[in-house]
């Protein structure tokens, strides 16, 4: 388990991370995610002892990370796939890394088979792709068998087959009861990946919740056209919806298309329309997030 508390980070005057506050809990897939500048990189990088807040903790089973005697063991992370050395092999950089965590040989193998790297494990890491060092750095996280796993942006330069590997990956390491904690700024990936979500902007928590609990909060309407619109209104509340009439039509919640079209055919009712409007995730991400976007511009959104 991962505990942030109080979490406090500045550069100069900028605030990075403003005393932000949540667990990662073990046995799920906990997304985290921002916009562009949120701080999800500066708080992995403290959980990691990488720099030191100006308030608060974050602690890794209950401890700083800096008093693991083989922090590998313990948790393994991902973040930038690019600061490794270019003039080693991909084995011989990840037998340097389990050396120096007391981490046996044998394991160098077999994480360079189970990030599909084995055949070129002789290979320089200059040589290689963005998708294959993200691959290399997925490999160094596992060489120790960590219990906690964290992945800053690891889609980065994957291709369609390799963003699904890691999807499936995570999914996996999360089954086996590990601690897992990604981050992305695309709602769309943490919606297929993640089954809790920690939302923040300008460093603040904006939202900790279960994916399934935010997705039910955006549950979009349904638009009705029909022939003897009011009376069907009627139909619908009398079965549970709510309806609200809007120009043109009816917006239902509370039931779906199907059961809709179902009571107009029961009641004789001509439908004129019957549309879906969900509000997609990444709506609901922009809408939890637009008040805390860096570099907004004006009248858009990203
Ligand atoms: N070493 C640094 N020196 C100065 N400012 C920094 C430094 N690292 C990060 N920042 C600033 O801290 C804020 C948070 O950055 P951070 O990289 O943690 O965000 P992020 O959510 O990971 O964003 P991204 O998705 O763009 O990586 C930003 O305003 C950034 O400019």
């Amino acid at each position: 388990m991962i505990a942030v508390t109080d979490l406090t980070m500045r550069y100069g005057d900028a605030l990075a991370v403003d005393d932000l506050t949540f667990e990662v809990r073990p046995g799920l897939v906990t997304g985290f995610l921002g916009p562009n500048g949120a701080g999800k990189s500066t708080t992995m990088r403290v959980i990691l002892g990488l720099e030191t807040p100006d308030a608060g903790t974050a602690l890794v089973g209950g401890r700083p990370y800096v008093s693991f005697r083989r922090p590998m063991r313990e948790v393994g992370a991902l973040l930038d796939a690019g600061a490794v050395h270019g003039g080693r092999t991909a084995a011989m950089h990840l037998r340097c890394l389990a050396r120096s965590n007391d981490i046996g040989r044998e394991r160098v193998g077999e994480v360079l088979e189970q990030v599909g790297l084995a055949e070129v494990a002789g290979r320089r890491i200059a040589g290689f792709s963005l998708g294959m060092r993200q691959r290399l750095g997925i490999a160094a996280a596992l060489l120790g068998d960590p219990g906690v796993l964290m992945f800053d942006e690891p889609v980065n330069g994957l291709d369609p087959e390799g963003i699904r590997w890691i999807r499936e990956l995570m999914r996996r390491l999360a089954g086996e009861g590990r601690t897992v904690l990604v981050s992305s700024h695309l709602m769309s990936e943490m919606a297929l990946t993640a089954d809790h979500l920690v939302v923040i902007g300008r460093g603040r928590l904006v939202a900790d919740t279960a994916m399934a609990e935010l997705a039910a909060r955006f549950e979009g309407d349904v638009l009705v056209r029909a022939a003897g619109q009011e009376a069907f209104a009627h139909v619908l509340r009398a079965s549970g919806a709510s309806v609200r009439e809007e120009p043109g039509g009816l917006s239902v919640t509370g039931l779906d298309a199907s059961r809709i079209g179902e009571l107009a055919l029961r009641h004789g009712v001509a439908l004129r329309e019957l549309t879906p409007r969900g509000a997609s995730l990444e709506e609901a991400f922009m809408e939890l997030t637009e008040d805390s976007l860096e570099f907004a511009a004006e009248g858009s959104t990203r």
